[in-house]
């Protein structure tokens, strides 16, 4: 094949590299912008031209703070031909869906679509590029699985001014930018010690110089992405854990205890809030990975397990304790559809969970959410055709009086909204309503902290067990009391 030359190795006005971000989804638009916004030049490009359009300022962005003001800037431009936006730079990003497959690892089949896309725009041309991986992937994956695809459709073998490195950044939704440009260090896997030069320069550029980059091999880049998310989860599920056991402590208080833990600087008071259980499009797939990793190389996999059954049996058995309390035919309101506040994302919702098990059991269930209203609808398509699930994206619909009010996310408009609509029974998982605004005839359930309003002495008393007669014991101290044991064997 004839090889052009490309117009990509250097920045024509001799700044940084110019670099092609291929996704521009929920990370890959934001990630594009904050790269554009420090001077290099960027071309994004995406299958979707909604997605095209948004760069351009034509179709509203994300609701990512900060990014509508960084669309639309000079540097910063998106087009859908992949050999368009490669040949024009010298660095490709690669931030495209790897969803979870069915034994638990990630599939890889838009990255290797997106590498044959690379290879074919590559192959035209000698220029030097850096192609660097951004996506969420099983350790080996780069190497073994889409290396290979890179260097067929390329012609070109990955060392011979061809480099692979992979980079994921730590973003949570809500605030990608920052996070992208503040980040505690940036993650840099190279395929040998003398890859990465390039995307060095560009991290060097945009992170400024107190950023660490943490060089690496891609093996052991891939690993520690996992590591931190699924550390993380255990962290948020190790605080669950402590709100369910000061549930049955008299005077106990989650977030007491989780201070006070969090202010060791061994552990850290990021992630140790206890509350809902964690949701998202990251979290919950992240120890299935780590798990299916360790089963096939030989190592426990027990840790990630039980990390993930452990927040199931906490969202199930908080859902059935509210069940327990209602009526068939009661009304519930909950408030919050998305996984957390301050994003319109659904997936993997603990609110979306807890509307199902409530409709199942013959609550009238209201949920209401300002910005993730028609997400919700989409996920709880079949109970809304059933009319067991109303979605609602308006205060004015709201019922008032309801049965139960569930303040599902952190969002701080939920709480006056709570308030206001006076039901019998206020369910607080985050313990976002203070104890003086606490309405008169209202039960409030605040996880974490026995149940002030009315006091559960039998939730006492399975604490007060553990020093009488072993006799009279109840089982459930035992193991296996909570089925958790069997949760994770199932697995
Ligand atoms: N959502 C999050 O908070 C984070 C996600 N990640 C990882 O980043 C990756 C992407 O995630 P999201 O941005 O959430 O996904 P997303 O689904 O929001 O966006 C992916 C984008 O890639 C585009 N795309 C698919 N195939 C393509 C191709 N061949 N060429 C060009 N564009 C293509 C899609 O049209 C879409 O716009 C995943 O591996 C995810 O695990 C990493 C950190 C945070
Ligand atoms: O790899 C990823 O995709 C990203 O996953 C998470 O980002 P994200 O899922 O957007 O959001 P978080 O803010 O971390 O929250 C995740 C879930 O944990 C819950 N959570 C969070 C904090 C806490 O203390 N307790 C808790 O239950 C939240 O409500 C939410 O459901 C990580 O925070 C990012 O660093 C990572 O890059």
């Amino acid at each position: 094949m004839m090889r052009q030359p490309g117009p990509g190795a250097a920045d024509p006005d001799g700044g940084p590299p110019a670099v092609c971000v291929l996704g521009l989804g929920r990370v890959g638009l934001a990630v594009a912008a904050a790269l554009a916004s420090h001077g290099g030049r960027v071309c994004g490009v995406d299958i979707d031209p909604r997605r095209v359009a948004m760069v351009a300022g034509h179709l509203p962005a994300d609701d990512e703070p900060g990014l509508a003001e960084l669309l639309g800037q000079h540097r910063f431009s998106a087009c859908s031909s992949h050999a368009d936006g490669i040949r024009r730079t010298s660095v490709t990003y690669v931030i495209v869906p790897t969803p979870s497959d069915d034994r638990g690892g990630y599939e890889l089949r838009h990255v290797q679509r997106s590498f044959e896309q690379i290879g074919h725009a590559l192959a035209q041309s000698d220029e030097p590029h850096t192609v660097v991986l951004a996506s969420t992937v099983l350790p080996g994956a780069t190497r073994y699985a889409l290396q290979p695809v890179l260097e067929d459709a390329s012609g070109r073998a990955v060392g011979d001014g061809l480099d692979l490195c992979y980079s994921p950044p730590f973003v949570a939704l809500g605030s990608v930018l920052r996070d992208f440009l503040h980040p505690d260090f940036a993650l840099l896997g190279v395929a040998d010690g003398a890859t990465g030069r390039e995307v060095e320069t560009v991290y060097r550029r945009v992170l400024g110089p107190g950023v660490p980059i943490r060089t690496m091999s891609i093996e052991n880049a891939e690993l520690t992405k996992l590591a931190v998310n699924t550390f993380l989860t255990m962290k948020i599920t190790f605080a669950n854990t402590l709100a369910a056991l000061c549930d049955h402590l008299p005077g106990g208080d989650v977030d007491t205890v989780t201070d006070a833990v969090g202010s060791d600087s061994r552990v850290g008071p990021q992630l140790l809030t206890g509350g809902f259980g964690y949701g998202g499009p990251c979290l919950p797939r992240d120890n299935a990975a780590l798990a299916l990793l360790a089963e096939v190389v030989g190592v426990p996999p027990e840790l990630a397990r039980a990390t993930d059954a452990a927040d199931r049996w906490f969202s199930a058995h908080r859902a059935e304790a509210l069940v327990a309390r209602l009526r068939p035919e009661s009304t519930a309101v909950i408030l919050g559809a998305a996984y957390k506040a301050g994003t319109s994302v659904v997936d993997a919702s603990q609110s979306l969970e807890l509307a199902r098990v409530l409709a199942a059991a013959g609550v009238h269930v209201v949920v209401y959410d300002q910005r993730a209203a028609s997400a919700a609808g989409r996920v709880l398509a079949a109970a809304v055709a059933a009319g067991t699930v109303r979605i609602v994206d308006e205060p004015a619909d709201l019922p008032r009086s309801p049965d139960l009010v569930v303040i599902a996310t952190t969002d701080a408009q939920l709480t006056d909204l709570a308030l206001d609509l006076r039901p019998a029974l206020l369910a607080d998982p985050w313990r976002l309503v203070t104890r003086e605004r606490w309405p008169a005839g209202t039960e409030v359930l605040q996880y974490g902290r026995p149940n002030a309003t009315r006091p559960d002495d039998a939730a006492f008393n399975a604490v007060r067990s553990l020093w009488a007669d072993r006799s009279e014991s109840p089982e459930r101290i035992g193991p296996g009391g909570t089925g958790m044991d069997a949760l994770v064997a199932e697995d």
